[in-house]
C-alpha cells in the first residue's frame, strides 16, 4: 500500500523532465460482490474473460500506460472487493487519491442496481467533500431473456447523480459499449482535466492500451 501511495504522491509532486515522468491516474471499479469488477478489469487488462472468478479480497490493482493524444499517462485501476469482510480495513485506501470511479451495478441483478446510493454515499463520506468524476457501468448486458434493470431508469439515476451512463459486458464487449472505449474516453477527459458528464459512447478503434504490470494487496 504504501508504495502505490507514495507513486502517487512522487508523480505530483515531483517536477521532472516531463517525457520521463507520467501522469499517474487512479481510477476505482466500485459495487456489490459479483457484479463483475474483476472480470471488467481483466477483460480491460487483457482483452479476455474469465468465466471462473474469486471474491476479491482487498484489492487488486492493475497499471497500465495509455498514449493519449501524444502523452504517456498512467492508469492505475483498483479492482475492489464488493463483500463487506474483505473490504472494511480497506475503504480508506480505495478513496484516497481517486481520480475517477466506476460504479458498476449487473444490469440482471436489481439489487446491485438498488445498492447504488449506499456505493455513492460511501464515496461521499471518504473524498472530503471533493466530487469525484465517475461513471455508471451496467455490466452483464449479454445476458438476454432475463429480467433487466430498465436502462431508463439507470439513465436518469446517472444524469440525477451527474454521471455518464454504459451498459457493457465484460464476456462479449460487443453487446454493448465497448468497455475498452470507455477507459480511454475516460482516460482522455482525465488528462485534459475535463468532466466526464457529456461523454460519447460507442467510439470504435481506439488504440487498445498496453499491458504494463499487476499486483495484488489484501492488507
Ligand atoms: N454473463 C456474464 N457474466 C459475467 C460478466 N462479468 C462477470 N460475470 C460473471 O459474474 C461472476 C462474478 O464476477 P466478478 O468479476 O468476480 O465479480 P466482482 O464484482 O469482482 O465480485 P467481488 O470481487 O466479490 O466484489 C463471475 O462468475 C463472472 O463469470 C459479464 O459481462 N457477463
Ligand atoms: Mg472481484
Amino acid at each position: 500500500m504504501s508504495e502505490t501511495e507514495s507513486s502517487l504522491e512522487l508523480s505530483s509532486s515531483l517536477p521532472g523532465p516531463g517525457h520521463l515522468r507520467s501522469r499517474i491516474f487512479k481510477i476505482i471499479v466500485i459495487g456489490d460482490s459479483g457484479v463483475g469488477k474483476t472480470c471488467l478489469t481483466y477483460r480491460l487488462w487483457t482483452g479476455r474473460f474469465i468465466e471462473k472468478t474469486e471474491a476479491t479480497i482487498g484489492v487488486d490493482f492493475r497499471e497500465k500506460v495509455l498514449e493519449v493524444e501524444g502523452e504517456r499517462i498512467k492508469i492505475q485501476m483498483w479492482d475492489t472487493a464488493g463483500q463487506e469482510r474483505f473490504r472494511k480495513s480497506m475503504v480508506q485506501h480505495y478513496y484516497r487519491n481517486a481520480h475517477a470511479i466506476f460504479f458498476v451495478y449487473d444490469v440482471t441483478d436489481e439489487r446491485s442496481f438498488q445498492s447504488l446510493p449506499v456505493w455513492i454515499e460511501e464515496c461521499r463520506r471518504h473524498s472530503r467533500g471533493y466530487d469525484v468524476p465517475s461513471v455508471l457501468v451496467g455490466n452483464k448486458c449479454d445476458l438476454h431473456g432475463v429480467s433487466r434493470v430498465s436502462a431508463d431508469v439507470a439513465r436518469k439515476f446517472a444524469e440525477a447523480h451527474s454521471m455518464p451512463f454504459f451498459e457493457t459486458s465484460a464476456k462479449s464487449p460487443q453487446d454493448g459499449d465497448n468497455v475498452e472505449d470507455i477507459l480511454m474516453m475516460v482516460a482522455q477527459r482525465l488528462k485534459n482535466q475535463k468532466p466526464l458528464l457529456d461523454l460519447p459512447v460507442g467510439a470504435r478503434n481506439l488504440p487498445v492500451p498496453n499491458v504494463e504490470s499487476r499486483s495484488t494487496c489484501s492488507c
